[in-house]
């Protein structure tokens, strides 16, 4: 007998939970098939574990910095096996919540490998399961370079793995996860060292953002090493590597090597040409803007659209997709992807919502006000660590309506969300002007900059 849907999404992660319940709470009869853990990257091996590291980091430095505060505390030391058993085990909670919200939402949980049959009828663990609607959410995996000895480096997936600190580490790649991986390595006492191919790590970013980050990358750590094309990396007899570039230098006495240099669609073993779905020269499944790929009743959502990849991204495309196809109020539902916001969780974090300075200059010329400020965090004022915050807003037309805000400091990252919703309205710098500021914070720079 064949399992008969309404709707199917392939993928647990923040995709597909989110559309099958969605489709489920709209009255469908929906399930989801997943090959490895509920909750997929983002749970597991992403955003999650990611940010307890993160917190872990500012207990590392809070104590660092504690005595400033007038507090003795003697550090005896740190176990990292600790973190991430406590790590752990929220994670498991959080796969407990989903289970629940299936159950109550009466979606079918399906553990096993889908793959396409036809365009219609996916086979998992042997079995034919049929669907009128299948939604592709299978999100991607980090991309291992092709040099000599690359198999000697671990990916994100195999950092959170690690159950013991490593002493000297290497992160290699200049995008969000090699500044957050190298970043929560140095902060828990690794010796890290951050490998960028280019003059800068977030090259895309605001460049007064990201002089920031390097001036604060010179204070506190990781070290980086700019203009490191890798060339090999080399294994010793005791276990140590050496990582080889191809400008000369090299970093030797190394114990952990992470790989952070993108990512790639997980499109490859579903057999996606039994059902004919095309996918790009990367492997991306293109979808138009109501997330339908080129076959009828086929849709994909999440990291393996190549859209901005990012959890409420697919969260909210996998919602609004459900919607579209199962609530007869929201025939038109989908997913603006316009002014989406952004926090990279270094140290400290980093916000960022539309245009880049540099981005704005190209498509309004002259026609651009920038208005920026650089402070010290009143945290750090009575400390020795006298960092610098960095804020800023880009501004275009005679209602300086802005267009970019820009920070790295202190709370960036629960600062943002507000703002994002501010420049989603159409606010102009004398909105922001005319909004009276919170006393003593890092956000009210956004509302008093000149
Ligand atoms: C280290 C790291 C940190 C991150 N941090 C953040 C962050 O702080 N904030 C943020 O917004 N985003 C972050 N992201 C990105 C975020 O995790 C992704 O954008 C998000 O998980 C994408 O969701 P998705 O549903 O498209 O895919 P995924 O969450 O990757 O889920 C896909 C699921 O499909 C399953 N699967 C694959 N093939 C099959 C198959 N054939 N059959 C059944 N199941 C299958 C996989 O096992 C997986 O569970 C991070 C990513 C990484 C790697
Ligand atoms: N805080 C967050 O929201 C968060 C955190 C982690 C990941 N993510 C998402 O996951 C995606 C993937 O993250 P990522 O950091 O792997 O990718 P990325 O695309 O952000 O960055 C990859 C970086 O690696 C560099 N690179 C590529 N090939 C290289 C090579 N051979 N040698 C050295 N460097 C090389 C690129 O220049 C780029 O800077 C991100 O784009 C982001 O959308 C988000």
């Amino acid at each position: 007998m064949t399992r008969h849907y309404d709707y199917l999404a392939i993928g647990a992660g923040s995709g597909g939970i989110a559309s099958a319940n969605r489709a489920a709470i709209r009255g469908a009869k929906a399930a989801v098939v997943e090959a490895k853990a509920v909750g997929g990257t983002c749970v597991n091996v992403g955003c999650v574990p990611k940010k307890v590291m993160w917190y872990g980091a500012h207990i590392a430095e809070a104590i660092k910095y504690s005595s400033a505060y007038g507090f003795e505390i003697e550090q005896k030391g740190f176990d990292w096996s600790t973190l991430v058993k406590n790590r752990e085990a929220y994670i498991e909670r959080i796969h407990g919540g989903y289970k629940r919200g299936f159950e109550s939402n009466g979606v079918d949980y399906i553990e096993g490998f889908a793959r396409f049959v036809d365009a219609n009828t996916v086979e998992v663990n042997g079995e034919h399961i049929t669907a009128d609607h299948i939604t592709i959410a299978v999100g991607g995996r980090a991309i291992i370079p092709d040099v000599p000895g690359a198999e000697y480096g671990i990916d994100s997936d195999g950092f959170f793995a690690l159950t013991e600190r490593p002493n000297k580490s290497v992160v290699v790649g200049a995008g969000y996860i090699a500044v957050e991986i190298a970043g929560v390595l140095d902060a828990l006492g690794s010796d890290a060292h951050l490998l960028v191919r280019g003059d800068r790590p977030l090259r895309y970013f605001d460049h007064d953002i990201t002089d920031a980050l390097l001036e604060r990358l010179k204070q506190d750590g990781p070290e980086l090493h700019t203009g490191c094309i890798i060339e090999r990396v080399e294994k010793h007899s005791d276990g140590t590597l050496s990582v080889h570039c191809e400008n000369g230098q090299s970093i030797d006495g190394v114990d952990c090597l992470v790989w952070a240099i993108g990512r790639e669609p997980a499109t490859d073993k579903i057999n996606l040409e039994a059902a004919g779905v095309e996918v790009d020269e990367h492997g991306f499944i293109r979808t138009d803007k109501y997330q339908n790929t080129n076959v009828k009743g086929i849709y994909a959502v999440g990291d393996i659209t190549g859209e901005a990849q990012l959890t409420p991204v697919a969260i909210k495309a996998g919602r609004l997709l459900s919607e579209r196809l199962f609530n007869k109020d929201m025939p038109d539902a989908h997913m603006d992807y316009s002014l989406i916001p952004t926090i990279v969780f270094s140290h400290p974090a980093i916000g960022t919502v539309g245009l880049t300075e540099a981005e704005a200059r190209e498509v309004h010329g002259d026609d651009v006000k920038v208005y920026r400020s650089q402070f010290a965090a009143m945290y750090n004022a009575v400390t020795p660590h006298r960092a610098l915050s960095t804020f800023k807003l880009v501004c275009t037309g005679p209602t300086e309506r802005v267009i970019g805000i820009h920070g790295i400091g202190e709370g960036m990252d629960e600062i943002l969300q507000g703002f994002a919703v501010a420049m989603k309205m159409g606010a102009t710098k004398d909105d922001f002007d005319a909004t009276v500021a919170l006393h003593p914070t890092s956000a009210e720079e956004f509302v008093t900059l000149t």
